[in-house]
């Protein structure tokens, strides 16, 4: 048996530091956010609230120009892209730190296409998320994964399934570690315990409940993965403190509500982050 850590709430002080008096937007990184067709306007939208409400320095979300006024009425500090326009939003992706794939993306050429061009131009130094559409493009074009950005997954059981042919009932942590190895990325598999695979070493989070099962929540959590590492610099502990920060928050607002919405999971992150941050 291998050993799985516990992901507990010792990681928040671990990677949430007070904020240097001399810092400035671009102290907590650049993201950009790439999904969002005209049907899954939301995905995106939610993961750029995260990305934001996370403390990301400066966001920009490239989608569906349909989006844009939906995005704003949202999100007043994200800057937005026309996915059609790609010549604008290639030295955006080029300068950023972060880089979140997928939400929403859908799956037809046109999403394939920004895919690929993504997986071209990210370099050396950038850590990618790759999250919902873009991990079942992944799957069913046989991509290979770029080998010069830091490349995180973040797949719910079939979207993992798909990826690694790992079927969801044997997905045990022998299993899923061997292939998360294979792809020599961080692999974040979401479940009612969501298991955490990076550095050779086995994760389960402690948190979570049932009032988090609703469309948009690992939307939320794939932009708070994409927060989180823009700011912190050891990525696998950015992406743990995400996970558990996620199911924390949710965890507590179940106490009182029925279902929780992802939006507040969001909304919740600055109060959550200054109660839970090292001196
Ligand atoms: N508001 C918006 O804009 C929203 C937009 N979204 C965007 O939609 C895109 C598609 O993403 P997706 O996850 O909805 O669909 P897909 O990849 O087909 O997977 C679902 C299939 O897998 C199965 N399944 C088995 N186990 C499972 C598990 N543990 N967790 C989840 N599913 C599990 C499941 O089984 P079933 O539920 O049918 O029993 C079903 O057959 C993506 O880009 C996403 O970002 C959504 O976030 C929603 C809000
Ligand atoms: N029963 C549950 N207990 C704990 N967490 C859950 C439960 N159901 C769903 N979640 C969480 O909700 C998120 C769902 O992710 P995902 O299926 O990608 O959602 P979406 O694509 O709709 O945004 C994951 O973070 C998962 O851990
Ligand atoms: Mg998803």
């Amino acid at each position: 048996m291998v050993e799985v850590k516990k992901i507990t709430k010792s990681i928040l002080k671990d990677v949430i530091r007070k904020r240097p008096a001399d810092s400035f937007k671009g102290t907590y990184g650049k993201i950009v956010l790439i999904g969002g067709s005209q049907n899954f306007g939301g995905a995106i939208i939610m993961a750029s609230l995260a990305a934001v409400y996370s403390g990301a320095g400066l966001v920009t979300t490239v989608t569906d120009p349909s989006n844009q006024a939906s995005l704003h009425d949202w999100l007043p500090e994200a800057m937005f892209v026309d996915w059609n326009k790609f010549d604008q939003a290639e030295p955006i992706i080029k300068a950023a730190d972060v880089i979140v794939i997928g939400p929403g993306l859908g799956t037809d050429n046109h999403a394939f296409d920004m895919l690929t061009k993504v997986f071209e131009i990210v370099s050396k130094g950038q850590k990618l998320v790759i999250d919902g559409s873009a991990l079942t493009l992944v799957a069913a074009n046989n991509m290979k994964l770029p080998t010069d950005s830091l490349n995180i997954l973040t797949p719910h059981q079939m979207e993992w399934q798909r990826v690694s042919g790992i079927k969801i009932a044997d997905q045990s942590p022998e299993n899923n570690q061997a292939v998360a190895k294979q792809l020599n990325a961080i692999v974040v598999v979401k479940s009612h315990r969501t298991q955490v695979y990076a550095n050779d070493t086995i994760y389960e989070n402690t948190g979570g409940t049932p009032a988090q099962a609703t469309g948009g929540m690992g939307d939320t959590l794939a932009g708070m993965v994409g927060g989180f590492t823009a700011q912190f610099k050891d990525t696998p502990k950015a992406v743990l403190a995400a996970v558990y920060s996620h199911s924390a928050i949710a965890d507590k607002l179940a106490e009182k509500q029925y279902v929780v919405m992802p939006h507040q999971i969001s909304e919740s992150l600055p109060k959550f982050m200054h109660k839970n941050q090292a001196e």
